[in-house]
């Protein structure tokens, strides 16, 4: 019997960003794992002309869930959302519901933020550090609390080569940022985002940073830890391989690729890709969630999700195995046939980009517009080139994590959960 799946057993558990990518195989595996948990609430809001319930119906009806309605029929009964938007104060939960969960939760796990890598200050500041902090302040008054997991990434410290399982203070005090953002209007606030992230290559690996130095401040007496995973990528083997849902990441560019409208890149081929699978990922968080409140560790440890120092890929080999994989199962209505050209100069990389993207879109449009259709072609490539140009700090460099605190954990595990955790099936 696995340990940690009965850890869980009986357990109320609080979520955020249930509803985003890692929250999702999260709940899917919680609910699959441990059916006789107590309760999973979720902190939603409604979204795009949805209310809190059409949301999870959807998720709950969802391919991901099929084998969870098998373990758990009564999984409508064991989740239960909550509106609460976390840039609000207080999240604005209702009185009533923020009772229910101070004094029920017994673990938290906090994947909320925004992951935009071109959200404005405030914003990212008010998700990634405040919501955090208020967080933290309404665990603190949770009586039958026993762990609560932070999910930051292994990149809120890409401005360092090598990166230890440790917090690194950021240059100035979160909570100085968040008092000056009070006062100071948008228009300032962007003047000095450029000053306030210095070596940091976005808002959002930055604000993630202050985020993790508002979780240490604020630790108190709780029983914390914080996971950092590198690039998330789609479902390696649970509940089914190949699980994914958005277009962050290297998915978008993936998907351009294998429609033939990306065929060259500005990347260094030999530097590392550390993608790391969705359900690893989660795998991690609950044998973290059982490590950290049952054996409660002396002080917050911090555990790195990431695949370089195990089992290292690049982006050169990243593209190999894309390309044979879109030769044996090629998308539909695809514009050109798939080509990877990967190059770090950027006299060249500016020359495949006129050649072969821009010239061949503006081609395209007039043919579209001779045959009496709305161009559209420049218009997504355009998309698709400020994304991989977003993306490119993270394709030409390479970052060692160590792995001691995963490795120690590894070793701490049963070999049940061993075996659970790293090779399910
Ligand atoms: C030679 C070619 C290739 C060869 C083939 C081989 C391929 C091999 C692999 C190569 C891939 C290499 C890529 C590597 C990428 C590495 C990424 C590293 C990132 C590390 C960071 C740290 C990791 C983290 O912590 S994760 C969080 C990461 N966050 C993100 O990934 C978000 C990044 N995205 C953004 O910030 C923005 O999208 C941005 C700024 C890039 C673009 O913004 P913009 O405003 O221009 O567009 P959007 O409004 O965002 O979207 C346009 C369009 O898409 C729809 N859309 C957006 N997001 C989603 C989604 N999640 N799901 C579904 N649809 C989405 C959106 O609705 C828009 O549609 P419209 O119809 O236009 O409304
Ligand atoms: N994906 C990746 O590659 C990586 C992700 N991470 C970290 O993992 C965590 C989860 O990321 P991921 O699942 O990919 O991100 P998603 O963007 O898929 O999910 C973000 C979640 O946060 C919620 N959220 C955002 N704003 C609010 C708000 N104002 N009120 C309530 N909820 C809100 C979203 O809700 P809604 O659905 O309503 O928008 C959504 O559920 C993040 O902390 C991220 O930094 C770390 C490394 C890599």
């Amino acid at each position: 019997m696995s340990m940690i799946a009965a850890f869980y057993g009986g357990k109320s558990i609080l979520i955020t960003g249930a509803t985003g990518f890692l929250g999702k195989v999260l709940m899917e595996k919680l609910f699959r794992t441990s059916p006789d948990l107590k309760v999973i609430y979720i902190l939603v809001r409604p979204k795009a002309g949805q209310t809190l319930q059409q949301r999870v119906f959807q998720i709950l009806n969802s391919k991901l869930f099929e084998k969870v309605k098998e373990v758990c029929p009564n999984v409508h009964e064991k989740i239960r959302a909550i509106y609460a938007d976390l840039s609000q104060n207080d999240f604005a939960i209702s009185k009533e519901d923020m009772q229910e969960l101070l004094s029920c939760t017994n673990i938290i796990f906090h994947c909320a933020a925004t992951v935009r890598f071109d959200d404005t200050l405030r914003h990212a500041v008010q998700l990634n550090v405040t919501a955090t902090r208020q967080l933290l302040l309404m665990a603190s008054q949770m009586p039958k609390l026993e762990a609560f997991i932070h999910i930051s990434t292994a990149y809120s410290n890409c401005n360092l080569k090598h990166i230890d399982e440790v917090i690194y203070p950021c240059p100035v005090e979160p909570k100085k940022i968040i008092d000056s953002l009070e006062w100071l209007d948008d228009a300032i606030i962007e003047e000095i985002a450029p000053k306030l992230i210095r070596d940091w290559p976005n808002i959002y690996t930055y604000t993630k940073a202050l985020g993790e130095m508002v979780v240490q401040q604020e630790s108190r007496n709780l029983n914390i830890a914080i996971i950092r995973p590198s690039i998330v990528g789609a479902t390696w083997q649970e509940p089914f391989p190949g699980w994914v849902d958005n277009i962050n990441g290297p998915n978008g560019l993936i998907i351009a690729a294998g429609k033939g409208f990306l065929r060259a890149l500005k990347a260094t081929p030999k530097a590392v890709a550390d993608l790391i699978p969705v359900d690893t990922v989660v795998n991690l968080m609950l044998a973290v969630g059982w490590y950290t409140a049952v054996h409660r560790p002396k002080s917050m440890l911090v555990y790195h999700c990431t695949s370089g120092n195990l089992n290292p890929c690049n982006w050169h080999k990243m593209g190999v195995q894309v390309l044979a994989t879109f030769e044996k199962i090629p998308l539909e209505r695809a514009f050109r046939r798939p080509y990877a050209n990967f190059t770090s100069n950027n006299f060249t990389s500016q020359y495949w980009n006129a050649v072969s993207h821009r010239a061949p879109a503006i081609i395209y449009d007039c043919y579209l517009r001779l045959t009496g259709r709305k161009p559209r072609m420049t218009k997504v490539m355009n998309q698709i080139l400020r994304t991989a140009s977003m993306l490119e700090y993270f394709i030409n460099r390479s970052w060692e994590w160590s792995t001691y605190n995963t490795e120690m954990l590894m070793s701490e595990l049963s070999p049940e959960d061993q075996r659970v955790s790293i090779a399910p099936t």
